[in-house]
């Protein structure tokens, strides 16, 4: 295990580890078996990632001992639903899972997040182990509990704080994972650094897009995953510092509920709300246009896109996204929560955002 990175997720007697690097699944060996008391592991994973990792990881788990029942659903945004969620439970049901046993969720976040909702209200609650296929679900998504599904209502609207027992980030599973994926997954580690790491930003700058598939990418996946760890140890359900890991998503959210499925990526839609983020504290006053320069500039160097106009969708109005900000989870007291910055590495929550000067910015965005 000497050059698998081991990150510890402090939540007491629900702790978890992640492990980074290539080759941690046949690393984990016993602590991955340990979970599987009948023998056999119910893994849930989507028809792209079955079509091109399935075998492989059937033949590893299967020198564990392991005999693996696959489930496998249709990819993308549209299985994180109710329709999904209801398939992924019965399946659950028609194989007996017993609340000793875990679940597999083998793929990105959206499979991450279905699978682990379904856990978390199978029986009232099985087990369940994260083995991330993309780098987003590895740099964050596998982390830290959150699971759920979609609504019409919006993005994650149903769900849970269910953690998973051990994650699996293995770097021999993203060989096949296409450009514009890594990117999306790039996004959440920039967005990470940004909100508290400001020597990390200096240090992807300084590596451009070089770290996207080069050597030092399980360091920037265990520090990203650090960072993520330490904000869930402190604060698990998000009563307060957890919500700056949303830095990006109010406006981010609601491009991507205002948008036809799976025509964006989460990741690019948390890219341009990231920059919206820093544009609107730079026009706040709360951060210098320097800094949000730096930010558009950077998204922008490694290919992701840092406004409305360069998503994959174009017809957007300002009003409908204030509105799905409206109703965004962090909200209190009817009013707009913004995660906003002051500088590179020092986001903050602003909890009473003001809504027609947000709308008067989205409109010029827009324009
Ligand atoms: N729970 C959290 O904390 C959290 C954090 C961030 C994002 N999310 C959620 O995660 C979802 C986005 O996750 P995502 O970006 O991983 O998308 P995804 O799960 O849809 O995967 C993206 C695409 O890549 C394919 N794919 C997966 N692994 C592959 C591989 N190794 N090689 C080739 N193709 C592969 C998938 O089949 C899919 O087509 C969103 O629903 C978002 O809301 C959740
Ligand atoms: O883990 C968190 O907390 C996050 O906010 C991580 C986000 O990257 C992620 O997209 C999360 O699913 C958003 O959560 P939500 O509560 O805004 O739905
Ligand atoms: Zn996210």
């Amino acid at each position: 295990m000497s050059d698998i990175l081991r990150v510890t997720v402090g939540l007491g007697d629900r702790a978890y580890d992640v492990l980074v690097g290539a080759g941690a699944l046949s690393a984990a060996g016993p602590e991955l078996v340990a979970h599987f008391p009948r023998g056999r592991a119910i893994l849930v994973t989507d028809r792209h990632v079955a079509d091109l990792h399935l075998d492989a990881v059937t033949a590893q788990l299967s020198r564990l001992g392991l005999r693996v029942e696959p489930v496998i659903i249709a990819p993308g945004e549209t299985s994180k639903s109710w329709a999904g969620l209801e398939q992924v439970v019965d399946a659950l049901l028609d194989r007996n899972i017993e609340r000793s046993e875990a679940v597999i969720a083998l793929g990105g976040g959206v499979i991450g997040d279905l699978t682990g909702f379904a856990a978390a209200v199978t029986k009232r609650g099985v087990n369940f182990i994260q083995i991330p296929t993309t780098l987003l679900a590895q740099v964050d998504s596998s982390v830290g509990g959150k699971t759920g599904i979609n609504t019409t209502h919006g993005k994650n609207f149903a769900g849970s704080f269910h953690q998973p027992k051990l994650v699996i980030a293995d770097r021999d599973l993203l060989a096949t994972l296409p450009d514009r994926e890594r990117r999306a997954g790039y996004a959440e580690i920039v967005k990470a650094a940004l909100i508290g790491d400001a020597p990390l930003f200096a240090q992807l700058e300084a590596a451009g897009a070089g770290v996207l598939d080069g050597a030092d990418l399980d360091q920037a996946v265990a520090a990203a995953v650090a960072f993520k760890a330490r904000i869930v140890a402190e604060d698990e359900r998000e009563t307060g510092v957890r919500a700056l890991l949303n830095l990006g998503h109010t406006f981010g959210h609601a491009f991507e509920a205002d948008a036809p499925k799976d025509v964006i990526r989460h990741g690019e839609a948390v890219a341009v709300g990231t920059a919206l983020a820093f544009a609107y504290s730079a026009h706040r006053g709360d951060c210098s246009a320097d800094h949000a320069a730096r930010v558009a500039a950077h998204l922008r160097a490694v290919g992701l896109p840092a406004s409305p106009a360069e998503l994959a969708h174009s017809d957007w109005n300002a009003a409908s996204l204030v509105s799905r900000m409206r109703d965004d989870k962090k909200n209190r007291d009817g009013r707009i929560t913004l995660i906003l910055a002051r500088a590179i590495g020092a986001a903050f929550i602003d909890p009473a955002a003001d809504e027609a000067d947000l709308l008067a910015f989205m409109e010029t965005q827009l324009s």
